[in-house]
């Protein structure tokens, strides 16, 4: 395999543009990509789109393409979007308008204490954390998106309180929340790293080859 990816190698003379303007995050993917694929970050003003993960990931990624560097061409960038989709009931129309796209949104109105409220009256109260990447080439190249899934449960917060819904998310087989596991611990089970894991694999087969100075 290692050959093949050789054989059509790609030079790549930029590094990839991560969009996020959430530092968060940004000091998260630094540590799980580490040196295996140089990036820079770049803060754009993009709608919080509706709908399915997926399809708003790709959609904001073409949106970044097209708007965000105007005029370059080939360019690499990555958006990434989170969910929290709350599994109880079956009942998709609650999930959508409890979690996913809104929970940003969610989050600022009503707190770690009011999402757990409003899930009193309901005993499952399994979740999953979801982290979207797509990736796009340019403006006229369809996106590929890559999905990273961690499956746990909503908790009243524990821990500290300076990364999103970190405090009231545990991960199943663990006895802490996200926000009190030591940060490398969270990045070997995070969403986000499984996501990456993804990117990584693709970059290595599609044989991306960096020249990039930074
Ligand atoms: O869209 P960008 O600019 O990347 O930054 P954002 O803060 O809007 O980030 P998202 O849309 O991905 O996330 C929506 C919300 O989820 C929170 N969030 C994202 N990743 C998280 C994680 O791993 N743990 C806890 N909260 C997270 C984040 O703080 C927001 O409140
Ligand atoms: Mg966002």
């Amino acid at each position: 395999m290692a050959a093949a990816a050789a054989s059509r190698a790609v030079l790549v003379s930029r590094p990839v543009t991560f969009v996020t303007g959430n530092a968060k995050k940004l000091e998260e993917v630094k540590s799980i990509l580490g040196q295996s694929i140089p990036f820079q970050s770049l803060k754009l003003d993009l709608p919080e789109l509706q709908g399915e993960p997926e399809e708003i990931s790709k959609e904001k990624a073409r949106l970044a393409a097209v708007q965000g560097l105007p005029g370059i061409h080939h360019l690499l960038c990555f958006f990434s979007f989170l969910f929290i989709v709350l599994v109880f009931l079956n009942d998709f129309i609650f999930v959508k308008l409890l979690a996913g796209p809104y929970i940003k949104w969610f989050l600022q109105k009503i707190g770690h204490e009011g999402f757990n409220n409003l899930l009193m009256a309901y005993e499952d109260k399994s979740a999953y954390a979801l982290c979207a990447f797509s990736f796009a080439l340019g403006p006229d190249v369809e996106p590929v998106t890559f999905l990273g899934k961690t499956p746990g449960k909503i908790v009243p917060a524990r821990g500290p309180n300076d990364f999103g819904w970190d405090p009231i998310f545990q991960p199943d087989g663990y006895d802490q929340t996200y926000a009190e596991m030591p940060k490398e611990e969270k990045n070997k089970i995070s969403h986000r790293s499984r996501a990456l894991d993804m990117v990584k694999s693709h970059f290595a087969e599609a044989g991306y080859n960096f020249s990039t100075s930074n």
